[in-house]
């Protein structure tokens, strides 16, 4: 549709993030492990560049995530039957969606390792 207005664009993007949250439990984890990622941070002071790191991890799973979510509602629409195509776009949007996963918990390794063990005495 032409000539939305921003506030229109912003609602219907708001909308969307919304219908992610309310409808697929993996984008609530998700969430909910960011906010311990990100209180993390906050309690053992990580740098700057550690923060840089963190937040990239976080939006890219959140933005796989939400990028699944359409695949999914657009192939369900497209095609409610079994096909070979519709299990290749939704095994390949989980592909990414695992990907980012990957990322992020090799980046909450490298973040956090040290402090965590160090806070354990383990250092
Ligand atoms: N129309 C279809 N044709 C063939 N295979 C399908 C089809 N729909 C789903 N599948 C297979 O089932 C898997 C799960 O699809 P489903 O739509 O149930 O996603 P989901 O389990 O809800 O995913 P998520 O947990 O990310 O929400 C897909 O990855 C795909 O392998």
């Amino acid at each position: 549709m032409k000539g939305r207005s921003w506030s229109l664009v912003f609602r219907n993007a708001a909308e969307g993030i919304v219908y992610g949250f309310r409808t697929q439990r993996n984008v609530r984890v998700h969430s909910g492990v960011a906010v311990i990622m990100c209180s993390a941070g906050f309690i053992f002071g990580i740098s700057r560049t550690d923060w840089m790191f963190l937040l990239t991890a976080i939006f890219l799973v959140m933005v796989t995530e939400l990028m699944n979510t359409a695949v999914e509602a657009a192939v369900d629409l497209a095609h409610p039957h079994i096909h070979p195509l519709a299990k290749a776009a939704k095994d390949t949007a989980a592909g990414a969606v695992l990907l980012a996963a990957v990322f992020a918990v090799v980046i909450g390794c490298m973040v956090f390792g040290k402090p965590v063990l160090n806070w354990l005495g383990l250092l």
